[in-house]
């Protein structure tokens, strides 16, 4: 089948790669030509494992391609993808501009029946704003073509990107029609074998699941945090209550991680515009602005405990960070804890150290070059010169390091663990003290 994606991001990427993969015929499109300039010669704007290989095999197969040219992507897909940028506005709101441009773009240009498929983050209601903008185009040229607005939110991670949409837990497809329906139940076959995964409903529930999955999930995290501060006051250990309470299938183990909050370009941006959302209707969704407010102390947590260590004391100092993603295997930081770690060491007058083994271009690309920032080149030499350790980012090849080798670079010998990803004890046996999020306080050995 053929199919056009609108927007050459991570969503964008993906779908068009995974897409073409299984024999459809797919083009992208991006409004930025550096982005496209770059695809068309084999590079691969971000980082997400496996990606890369995909995009070479469809491309060289022919069934991947990519353009700035908006008008040959009308014409040239069935399915219209819309997978653009949406942003928080202002007041937290999901800003729709990406979304409807690409929207007047294919009702300035559609020539036959079109499916517009809205695969971006979209408040309840986008859809009929999307048709109208449609719509309204087509009457500014005197056209009356006929098409459909389908709402399929994506619920890949960053990371796992590739296997999330290649086997997904479900595909929520939104639609009042049951022939748009059954095309996209064409379209997304090849990801549905095993059984039938893949959910019809009305409109506004598809648009309102992908915001109560991202929340669902956001509520656990900033759930566990509170816990584990909460653990640090009484004297308990959260690992020890995460495994406990996780053994309860109702509960489960997956997403009760305590760390230094959640970042990314989805959770903080979409539990906000979900509390918009409710707040336009009347409604004080509490318990979303908790999650939201839980999660923003939590990111101020490791600089309260490094500043508490140091006595207030940080100025001329020099914090090594371990990880500077918001998360393993993706080199993106949009609302990183690192960042706030970092931005609040500089504020104190400290300076940075920190190595994360894919995001220093991107470190570079947000804070340019300066004296107090140094981007080193492997995880020991962040170490070099640096009174103390703080590790932002659950990367495997931090998980196991040679502690006497860290004892012996660091001036002050202490880790701060923001994802209790360390042993503790052999910590503390290496002499090290070790300060986690919410474990019982572990002191040198
Ligand atoms: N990143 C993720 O893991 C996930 C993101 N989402 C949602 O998917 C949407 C896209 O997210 P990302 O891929 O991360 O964004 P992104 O920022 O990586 O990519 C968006 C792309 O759209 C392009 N664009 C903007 N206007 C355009 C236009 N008129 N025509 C063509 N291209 C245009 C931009 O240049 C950019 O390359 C958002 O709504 C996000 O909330 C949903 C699930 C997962
Ligand atoms: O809408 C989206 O864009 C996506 O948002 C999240 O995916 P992603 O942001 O890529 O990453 P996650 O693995 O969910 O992690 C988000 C943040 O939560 C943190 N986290 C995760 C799990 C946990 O137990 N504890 C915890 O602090 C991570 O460190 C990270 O900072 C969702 O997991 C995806 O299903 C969804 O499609």
């Amino acid at each position: 089948m053929d199919v056009t994606i609108f927007g050459s991001g991570y969503v964008g990427l993906v779908t068009g790669a995974c897409l073409a993969e299984v024999g459809n015929t797919v083009l992208c499109i991006d409004i930025d030509p550096a982005k496209i300039d770059l695809l068309n010669s084999g590079g691969v704007p971000i980082y997400e494992p496996g990606l890369d290989e995909l995009i070479k095999s469809n491309r060289e197969a022919g069934r991947l391609r990519f353009s700035t040219d908006a008008e040959a992507g009308v014409r040239h897909g069935l399915f219209q993808f819309i997978a653009v940028g949406t942003p928080p506005d202002e007041d937290g709101s999901a800003d729709l501009q990406y979304v409807l441009a690409v929207a007047r773009t294919i009702g300035e240009h559609m020539d036959g029946y079109r499916i517009l498929v809205d695969k971006s983050t979209v408040p309840v209601g986008t859809a009929d704003k999307v048709a109208a903008a449609v719509r309204e185009t087509q009457a500014a040229r005197g056209a009356t073509v006929e098409f459909d607005v389908v709402s399929n939110p994506e619920f890949l991670k960053e990371g796992a990107a590739i296997e999330d949409f290649m086997r997904p837990d479900r595909i929520i497809v939104g639609t009042d029609n049951p022939r748009t329906a059954e095309l996209l139940r064409a379209l997304y076959a090849p990801f549905n074998r095993s059984h039938d995964r893949l959910m019809v409903m009305d409109i506004r529930s598809a648009e309102l699941t992908k915001y109560a999955a991202n929340a669902m999930l956001a509520t656990k995290i900033s759930f566990m945090n509170e816990l584990s501060n909460i653990a640090e006051a009484v004297g308990a250990d959260i690992d020890k209550v995460r495994v406990g309470i996780g053994s309860d299938p109702r509960i489960g183990y997956q997403f009760i991680y305590p760390g230094c909050g959640y970042g990314g370009s989805c959770f903080p941006k979409d539990v906000r515009a979900l509390e918009q959302t409710a707040r336009s209707l009347g409604y004080d969704p509490q318990l979303l602005h908790a999650v939201e407010a839980v999660n923003f102390r939590q990111k101020e947590l490791l600089f309260k405990k490094i500043n508490d260590y140091f006595a207030g004391d940080l100025k001329g100092r020099t914090i090594a960070l371990w990880g500077l993603s918001f998360k393993p295997n993706t080199d993106d930081m949009r609302e990183a804890s690192s960042r706030v770690l970092m931005e609040s060491l500089w504020a104190a007058g400290a300076s940075v150290r920190a190595f994360d083994p894919v995001a220093a271009d991107e470190t570079r690309r947000i804070y340019g070059e300066r004296a107090d920032l140094t981007l080193a080149a492997d995880a020991m030499s962040a170490l070099d010169g640096a009174d103390a350790l703080a590790i932002l980012t659950e990367w495997a090849q931090f998980r196991s390091p040679n502690f006497a080798t860290v004892h012996g670079k660091l001036k002050t010998p202490v880790i701060f663990d923001g994802r209790n990803i360390l042993d503790g004890r052999l910590a503390n046996a290496a002499g090290l003290t070790y300060v986690s999020i919410g474990r019982l306080p572990l002191r040198p050995g």
